[in-house]
C-alpha cells in the first residue's frame, strides 16, 4: 500500500516529466485511484456520500497556467496524507501537458477551443481534445451523481476582478447553490457567455447538462510564483466536492455579474486593439471608443452604453477571439 500511496503524490511530477507511473491503479487512504491516460486521474471512494456529486478538475488546459496545477498538488497530498476523506466520485484532468512542460499557452494551437464532438481535425492538440471529450463520455457514463466539471485557469492580464467564473452558454440553466458556492470561494465575478464557445467547461454543460464553469483564479506566473493563500476559499469549495459534502455558501450579491455582449474575432494579418496590452480585464470603453482595426472587419466603435472588455489578445490565430466585450447585468441570467 505503502508504494501505491507514494505513486500518487508523484503523479503530477511523473507526468509533467512524461513519465506513466508503473501502477496504473491502487489504493488511497479513502478509496482508490486509477490512471485511465497520461494526465486523467480517477478517484473512487470506498465510501460513497449521499451529497456527492461526479466532479471533474481539469488544469493545465492551457500549458502556462500554473496556480491551478499547484492548487491541484496540494488537494492530492492532503488527500494522501488522509487529511481529506474522499467522498465523491472524482475525475482529476491535467489538460495539455507538452505545453505545460514547454511553460506555454498551447504548442500548435489552443486546445480550448477544440471540445466539439464533430471535432476531426490532425495535430496533437486536437487528440488531446479527443481524448479529455472521451475520458468525459465515459466518467458521465459510468456515475449516476449530479455532474459538475470546474475547468480551472489564470488570465493573461490583470484585472478588476482577480478571481472570476465564466459561464458557458448552453440551453441548461444553472442551479442557485452554484452562485453561493462560487461567492464563498471568493470568486469576485460572473461572466455569462452569449454564445456557444466549444471550450472544456462548455463540453460538460452543453453535452452533459453539468454545472459547469471555466473558473479564472488570478494571472498567469511561472511555477513557484504564485500565491496559493489567495486560493485558500476556492481549494475549500473543491475539497468539499471532493469529500462529497455540502460546500459552504455565502451571498451571491457579493458577486457582479456580466453578460457578453460581443466577440471581437481576428479576421485578418492587419488587426490591432487600440488600447494598451496591460489594460486590466473588465475595463470599460466609452461609447464612441474605437476598440480594434482589421484590415477586413473594418474599425469595432463602442455604441449605445459602454462596454467592458475581457480577455484581449491580438496576437490570437486569424479567426480566433481576439476579445469579449461585456456588460454588466444586476443578476444571473439563467
Ligand atoms: O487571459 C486570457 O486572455 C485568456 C485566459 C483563458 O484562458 N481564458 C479561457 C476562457 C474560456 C471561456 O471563454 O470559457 C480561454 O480563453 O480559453
Ligand atoms: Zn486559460
Amino acid at each position: 500500500m505503502s508504494g501505491a500511496l507514494a505513486m500518487l503524490a508523484e503523479w503530477l511530477d511523473l507526468t509533467l516529466d512524461g513519465e506513466l507511473p508503473s501502477d496504473t491503479q491502487g489504493r488511497l487512504p479513502f478509496g482508490r485511484y486509477v490512471l485511465h491516460g497520461p494526465g486523467i486521474l480517477e478517484l473512487a471512494p470506498s465510501s460513497l456520500q449521499p451529497q456527492a456529486r461526479a466532479v471533474i478538475v481539469s488544469v493545465g488546459i492551457h500549458g502556462n497556467e500554473t496556480a491551478p496545477i499547484e492548487l491541484l498538488g496540494e488537494m492530492l497530498a492532503r488527500l494522501e496524507a488522509g487529511l481529506l476523506r474522499l467522498g465523491a466520485p472524482t475525475l482529476i484532468i491535467l489538460g495539455n501537458l507538452p505545453s505545460i512542460r514547454a511553460g506555454q499557452r498551447f504548442c500548435e494551437t489552443n486546445l480550448n477551443r477544440l471540445f466539439r464532438r464533430d471535432q476531426d481535425e490532425p495535430g496533437d492538440e486536437p487528440q488531446r481534445a479527443r481524448e479529455l471529450m472521451a475520458a468525459v463520455d465515459s466518467f458521465y457514463a459510468r456515475h449516476s451523481q449530479p455532474r459538475l466539471h470546474y475547468d480551472l485557469h489564470t488570465a493573461i492580464r490583470d484585472s478588476r476582478f482577480p478571481r472570476f467564473a465564466v459561464e458557458p452558454y448552453a440551453d441548461n440553466g444553472i442551479h442557485a447553490e452554484q452562485w453561493r458556492w462560487l461567492a464563498a470561494a471568493d470568486i469576485q465575478a460572473v461572466l455569462h457567455q452569449h454564445q456557444h464557445s466549444w471550450t472544456f467547461s462548455h463540453y460538460s454543460k452543453h453535452y452533459y447538462q453539468a454545472q459547469a464553469f471555466t473558473l479564472e483564479l488570478g494571472k498567469v506566473h511561472p511555477f513557484g510564483e504564485n500565491d496559493l493563500a489567495v486560493l485558500r476559499p476556492m481549494r475549500q469549495l473543491l475539497e468539499a466536492l471532493l469529500e462529497g459534502r455540502e460546500p459552504p455558501g455565502a451571498d451571491p450579491d457579493a458577486m457582479k455579474f456580466f453578460t457578453v455582449a460581443h466577440e471581437l474575432m481576428r479576421e485578418s494579418e492587419d488587426f490591432r486593439l487600440c488600447f494598451p496590452d496591460d489594460t486590466p480585464n473588465f475595463s470599460e470603453f466609452d461609447v464612441g471608443t474605437r476598440l480594434a482595426c482589421d484590415a477586413k472587419a473594418g474599425e469595432f466603435i463602442v455604441t449605445e452604453q459602454p462596454l467592458a472588455v475581457v480577455f484581449p489578445n491580438a496576437h490570437v490565430e486569424l479567426g480566433a477571439r481576439a476579445a469579449l466585450l461585456v456588460r454588466a447585468t444586476t443578476t444571473p441570467q439563467n
